[in-house]
């Protein structure tokens, strides 16, 4: 069956969302309270990089069923509303629930009796029985509907998706079910279940991502204290099926706009249910621990020692994302490095091909790879675009005043780029000198 949509909040997830359930049949109207995000759109520009999106909105708004607005007035047509609103880390490490609970709020006024709220943000547990209480005696049943999908990946996660997820109370099971009739179309396993375990998988699933990446950031440490390999030691654990070969490479630490947050929202619940989950607090230390010790590993790289000081040293930063595939800079271990280096006196100097400008006062972006060389005393790998494989790593090696390449994600090939005349320091792998030499 068609429904009517409504989406609100027209980031990463609710534009993925409005864009898709288009494509999928149905009649979106999407609201943000952004007024120049949502002119945009309405001239069709999308600008988060997300392959396939900007095709899907065009799409729907040549077809008229994909419309935009700051206004709430078309909400009064839907049949299901989404709640695609942001819940940053608040104070302690809680999720800050004020936005989304202001909206809901005010729902009463703006829809229909019948309409269903599905929470697509990520919530604490007890959302989902909170929301109820918002809504008063508003005839608007509550259904949680988490939202997996990864950046750089936001439109293939959301049509091939592991599993779609609805929470609901028994008196809301069908509500539920017209939930999930949305996704029609899509091959993927529907789990119904209360609003507690769906709130619940969805901050365990990312947190346990997170516990993966903190494990092998510091098994990466100890790889170098004895001379092992880790891309061997993560191949090898990874070939064990119960754990599997994703989120085994090391890098600068983990960050992005949902692991780090959820994390530590995690935490807090536990606590607050006077739970012991020391092990969550562990991995949200081990990643700041990490950070510094790739900040030493960069001094030692520079100065010999690893409180050597770095004012005024040139340094520059081959990628400022998070990660590959975004331009997207919330939370970025990249950033958080350079902070460091740059508080210790460091001129940095950055180049990433999703990111346009980033924290003037720590980094000059340049839009050009081979500028952020000139003159500095290394080079950093940050992010691990593909391309940066490509570059000619022999004209960035002239440019350099000396050719030190630290890769924090051991994404360049050692060999060749030692060939060009590189010293490269991989992380939790041993160095190789210029020319291939060890
Ligand atoms: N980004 C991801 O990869 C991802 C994946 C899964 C789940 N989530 C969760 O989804 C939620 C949204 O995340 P996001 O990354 O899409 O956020 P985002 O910051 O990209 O987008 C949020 C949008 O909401 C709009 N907005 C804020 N307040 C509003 C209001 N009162 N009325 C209307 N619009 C308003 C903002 O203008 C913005 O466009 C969060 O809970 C997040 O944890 C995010
Ligand atoms: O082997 C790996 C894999 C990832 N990372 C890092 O881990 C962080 C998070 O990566 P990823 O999980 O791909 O980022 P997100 O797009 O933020 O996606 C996560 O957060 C979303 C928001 O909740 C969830 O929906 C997704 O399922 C979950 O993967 C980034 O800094 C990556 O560089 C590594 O260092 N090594």
């Amino acid at each position: 069956m068609v429904e009517r949509i409504g989406v609100i909040g027209a980031g990463y997830v609710g534009l993925t969302s409005a864009a898709c359930f288009t494509h999928l049949g149905h009649d979106v109207v999407c609201v943000d309270s952004d007024q120049s995000k949502v002119d945009e759109l309405n001239r069709g520009e999308v600008a988060i990089a997300e392959p396939g999106l900007a095709e899907l909105v065009r799409d729907g708004l040549i077809c008229g069923r994909l419309l935009f607005s700051t206004k709430t007035d078309g909400l009064a047509a839907v049949d299901v509303v989404l709640l695609c609103l942001p819940t940053p880390q608040g104070e302690g490490g809680d999720a800050d629930v004020r936005a989304l609970e202001e909206v809901v709020t005010g729902l009463p006024g703006l829809l229909t009796p019948g309409c269903v709220v599905v929470t697509k943000s990520t919530v604490p547990v007890g959302t989902g029985n909170r929301l109820p209480e918002l809504l008063g005696d508003a005839d608007l049943p509550v259904v949680g509907n988490p939202e997996f999908l990864r950046e750089g990946h936001a439109v293939e996660d959301f049509l091939r998706p592991e599993r779609i997820v609805l929470g609901s109370r028994d008196e809301d099971r069908p509500a539920a079910e017209r939930v999930a009739a949305l996704y029609r179309g899509i091959d993927a396993p529907v789990w119904f279940t209360d609003p507690a375990s769906a709130e619940l998988a969805k901050y365990a699933s990312n947190a346990f991502l997170a516990m993966k990446l903190s494990y092998v950031n510091t098994l990466a440490e100890l790889c170098e204290h004895h001379g092992a390999d880790i891309r061997a030691v993560g191949r090898l654990i990874g070939l064990d099926s119960r754990i599997g070969p994703a989120f085994l490479r090391p890098g600068p630490g983990w960050g992005g706009s949902c692991l780090p947050k959820d994390t530590a929202a995690l935490v807090r619940t536990a606590e607050r249910a006077g739970v012991d989950f020391g092990m969550l607090r562990d991995v949200l230390k081990a990643n700041a621990r990490h950070q510094s010790a790739v900040v030493r590993k960069i001094r030692l790289a520079i100065t010999g020692a690893t409180d050597g000081s770095l004012t005024g040293t040139r340094i520059g930063l081959l990628g400022l994302a998070f990660k590959a595939g975004t331009g997207d800079l919330r939370d970025s271990p990249a950033l958080a490095i350079a902070g460091e280096l740059a508080r210790s006196g460091a001129i940095l100097t950055g180049y990433d091909p999703g990111v346009a400008s980033a924290a003037p006062d720590i980094v000059q972006v340049v839009d050009d790879p081979y500028l952020v060389a000139k003159d500095a005393e290394a080079l950093v790998v940050l992010t691990e675009w593909p391309e940066f494989r490509e570059l000619d790593w022999a004209r960035l090696a002239a440019a350099t005043d000396q050719a030190i390449v630290v890769d924090t994600r051991n994404l360049l090939d050692p060999a060749a780029v030692g060939e060009a005349g590189f010293t490269v320091i991989g992380l939790g792998t041993a160095a190789q000198g210029p020319g291939g030499a060890r």
